[in-house]
Formats: structure tokens, C-alpha cells, sequence
């Protein structure tokens, strides 16, 4: 399997803006790819917990949030440093909300319905950290992971799980263990290096090979 460090993503990602492929079409097609896997590996899936951090990965998580509930799935979106502070992520947390799903403080899980809900979801997206991260989870992150390895449904990590450093493979104590993980274009490090905490790793097309004629 092919792979590229966190730096080179970024510089394949900025050259293929440039060559055309927006920041923005890359998000939503990272977001469409990683609910079109969900659908297909967990058939009959019928509701989604999805967790967002205030980065690009919680833009995934946005993306990824409406195309579930676009295939009929009841879908709820957790952010879990408040709200997100990246144009693109932004942008997709407007779109979920405008179609009516909702969008609320993790700590509302403290609450018994969203409680129920969390141990109810077949599904729970971890779009907390990506390939932003690098040393320990501070307490947000820390309860987050928290929540989804005890959470019962399945667990797909967006390009990586969170707490995961994607160069090192190194992983905070309380990372996020993944059942299934979704990288974008190629594989990183932590892959190869943390396999076992990322469960079974695919990866996704986002169109930076088309772009960039690889
Ligand atoms: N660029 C693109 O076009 C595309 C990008 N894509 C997606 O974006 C992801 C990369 O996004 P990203 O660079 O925004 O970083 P992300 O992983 O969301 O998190 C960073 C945030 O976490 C913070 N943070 C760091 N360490 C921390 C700690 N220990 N404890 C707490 N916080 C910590 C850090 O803050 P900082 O420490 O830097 O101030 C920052 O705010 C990538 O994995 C892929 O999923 C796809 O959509 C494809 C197109
Ligand atoms: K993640």
C-alpha cells in the first residue's frame, strides 16, 4: 500500500486546488466516501452518532453526517470542542443544520436521551482528530474517545482515530479504537504502524489523483 506522511497529504492537497480540485469538493468527497463505506459494510444500519472536532476531520464528520441521513439513517452530530473554526468544516456544519439535523455539545450526552440515543446508534463516526493531531488528548477528546469505545455500535474513524499521531503511529492514552478506519488517497504511518488500534484500514479516492494526473 502506498503512503504519505501528514506534510506530503497537505502539499498533494495544495496542488490539487491549485490544479482545480477545491479544499472544499475534496471535504465533500471524503465525507460522501466514507458514508458510502459505512452503508455498504454495516447493511441495515439505521442510526449514526457522529462526533466532530473543530478541525477539517469534523468537517468529514459533517459531510459524512448528511449523507447518512440522506440514506434514511436518524443521525445526530456531537461537537466535541465547540464549534468548528475551518472555512470548509464551517461551511458543512451550516449545511447539517440547515437540513434539520441536529447539532449539539458532546456534554449533552450527560443527558439521559442523548445517553440513549449514543448506546442506541448502530453507528458512531469519530471525526474528532485527524492528521492535525500530535501529542495527548486534553479532557474534551479524552471523554470523547471515552464515549465511543464504550458506546456499543460500530466505530469507523475518519483517516484516522482520534489520538492517533498519522506520522508517528503514537497513541495518546484513551485514543480512539477503531473497528473501521477511512484514510483519504493514501495510507499514513500510523496505518501500518498503529494497525491494530485502526481495525480494518480503506482507502478512499478524492479525486487528488485525477486532479493531479498520477
Ligand atoms: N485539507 C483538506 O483539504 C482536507 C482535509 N481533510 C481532513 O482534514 C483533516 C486534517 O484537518 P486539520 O488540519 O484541520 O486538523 P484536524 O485533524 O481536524 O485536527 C486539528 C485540530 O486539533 C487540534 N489539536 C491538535 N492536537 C491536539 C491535542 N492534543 N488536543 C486537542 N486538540 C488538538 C488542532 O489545534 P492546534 O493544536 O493545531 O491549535 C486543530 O484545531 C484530515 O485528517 C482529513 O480528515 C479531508 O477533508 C480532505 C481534504
Ligand atoms: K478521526
Amino acid at each position: 500500500m502506498s503512503e504519505v506522511t501528514a506534510a506530503e497529504m497537505k502539499r498533494l492537497e495544495q496542488q490539487a486546488d491549485a490544479a482545480g480540485l477545491s479544499y472544499r469538493q475534496m471535504m465533500e468527497n471524503a465525507g460522501a466516501a466514507a458514508a458510502a463505506l459505512a452503508l455498504r459494510t454495516w447493511l441495515g444500519a439505521k442510526s449514526a452518532a457522529v462526533f466532530c472536532g473543530k478541525g477539517n476531520n469534523g468537517g468529514d464528520g459533517f459531510v459524512a453526517a448528511r449523507h447518512l441521513a440522506n440514506a434514511g439513517l436518524a443521525v445526530r452530530l456531537y461537537l466535541v470542542e465547540g464549534e468548528p473554526v475551518t472555512t470548509d468544516a464551517i461551511y458543512n456544519c451550516g449545511l447539517a443544520r440547515e437540513m434539520g439535523l441536529p447539532v449539539l455539545a458532546a456534554d449533552t450526552l450527560d443527558e439521559p436521551e442523548q445517553a440513549e440515543f449514543l448506546q442506541s446508534a448502530d453507528l458512531i463516526l469519530d471525526g474528532v482528530y485527524g492528521t492535525g493531531f500530535h501529542g495527548t488528548l486534553r479532557p474534551e477528546g479524552l471523554a470523547a474517545a471515552r464515549r465511543m469505545n464504550d458506546a456499543p455500535g460500530r466505530v469507523l474513524a475518519l483517516d484516522l482515530p482520534s489520538g492517533l499521531e498519522a506520522d508517528s503511529g503514537t497513541a495518546a492514552e484513551g485514543a480512539v479504537q477503531a473497528d473501521l478506519t477511512v484514510t483519504f488517497h493514501a495510507a499514513k504511518p500510523c496505518h501500518r504502524l498503529a494497525a491494530a488500534q485502526c481495525g480494518w484500514v480503506e482507502v478512499a479516492d478524492i479525486g487528488i489523483g485525477t486532479a493531479l494526473q498520477l
